[in-house]
């Protein structure tokens, strides 16, 4: 039987296409990695003005074959916004064509504060972004996370047993962070009248040092597990803390969770509340545990907005975890024992979540 014998051969085509664009959609990020691996946002930054493909291709060292190569590489980025292409008039008075960054390539240029270079490294790393491979038998095997299935160990313990991976992991983390810092400045009224708070799965402490320069006498404490904390040392009013949070966290104010309720599935997640709900100081009014996660919202987006977070869920099979929509964390909430809960949308991906015991 032909299965498409009712179609019209441009419909049979616009099918090619959906099918063919997701089969390639992987060589964008490929794309993005040449990028970063040949250091072209950091090349175009230091040149300081747009550059031209011969001027690129002479600071790479580029053999003349592969410098059509570099071309196409630069116009398919150019395409998906990481370069403008602009004319620059050469001084035999010819127009060349030149590359210079955008907002998105300006986001690459390493060793900057809003630098998401690292960010990109950790998602493109081949031992990392290769456990995707192994989706298909994630799905068949009960309960094994896809860091289980294909690193032979759940990513917090692989992380423990690769300190140079979990260096990685902590830098991509806090290079993600600064940009919720761009975002925490028009949301500072959560943590106004707070005297103290516990950055649960804080990692580095990117974010609790961003809450601590906007409220120097506000107490962070940043717990996470104990290889990862063991080497950070605090200043006056920061401090890091090893421990486990589905065993106890230490008493504060307020409660921060920072990307980690997507990390877990909804057993742990409620576990994880409720140690949150335990560690809340209840002899202060407005306690309460602060959430910054991503929130899907279908209906009420852009579509390449819940593209991008539809994207990000699939990427959390790694730990079990999953994105949720609002619905969804208000079961976990209720489930816990929290009475009340409030959503503000923060930037794209983020929201900032206020929940109260
Ligand atoms: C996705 S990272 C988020 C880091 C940080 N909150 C941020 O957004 O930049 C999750 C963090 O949870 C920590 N973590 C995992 N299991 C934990 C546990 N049982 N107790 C405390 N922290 C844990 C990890 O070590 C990691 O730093
Ligand atoms: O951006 C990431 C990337 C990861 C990641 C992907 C694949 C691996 O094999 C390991 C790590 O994990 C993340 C994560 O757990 C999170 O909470 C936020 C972002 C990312």
């Amino acid at each position: 039987m032909e299965l498409l014998s009712e179609c019209k051969a441009s419909e049979i085509f616009e099918g090619q296409v959906v099918v063919y664009k997701h089969l390639y959609a992987y060589l964008d990020s490929m794309c993005l990695k040449w990028c970063l691996d040949l250091n072209m946002p950091d090349i175009i930054h230091n040149h300081g003005q747009p550059i031209t493909l011969h001027h690129l291709a002479s600071t790479l060292q580029v053999p003349p074959s592969k410098i059509d190569g570099v071309r196409r590489f630069m116009r398919h980025l150019a395409h998906n916004g990481f370069f403008h292409i602009t004319r620059l008039l050469h001084d035999d008075n010819e127009e060349k064509e030149a590359y210079a960054l955008t907002i998105a390539s300006k986001l690459l240029v390493k060793g900057t504060q809003h630098s998401l270079a690292p960010m990109s490294k950790c998602v493109l790393d081949p031992t990392l972004s290769g456990t995707y491979h192994f989706l298909g038998k994630w799905t068949l095997e009960e309960n094994l996370s896809l860091s289980e299935i294909s690193l032979g160990t759940n990513l917090w313990d692989f992380f423990s047993k690769n300190p140079s991976y979990l260096s990685f992991f902590n830098e991509s983390m806090a290079s993600d962070s600064q940009m919720v810092k761009l975002a925490l400045k028009d949301h500072s009224a959560v943590f106004e009248g707070l005297e103290s708070i516990v950055d649960v799965g804080g990692g580095n402490g990117t974010v609790s040092k961003i809450i601590n320069d906007m409220f120097p006498k506000l107490n962070c404490i940043v717990f996470d597990l104990p290889h990862v904390v063991e080497n950070f040392t605090g200043s006056n009013n920061l401090s890091f803390v090893g421990g486990d949070m589905f065993l106890s966290i230490p008493h504060a104010h307020a409660i921060l969770l920072k990307w980690i309720l997507h990390d877990w599935d909804d057993e742990h997640c409620v576990k994880i509340l409720k140690k949150c709900k335990d560690a809340i100081l209840n002899d202060v009014k407005g306690g309460k545990v602060i959430i910054i996660d991503t929130v899907i919202n279908e209906n009420h987006e852009e579509h390449e907005l819940t593209q991008l977070k539809l994207r990000m869920d699939i990427m959390m099979t790694h730990v079990n975890g999953k994105e949720r929509s609002q619905e969804e964390l208000k079961k976990l909430f209720l489930k816990a024992g929290f009475q009340n809960y409030k959503i503000s949308p923060l930037t794209g991906i983020y929201s900032l979540i206020e929940v109260y015991p």
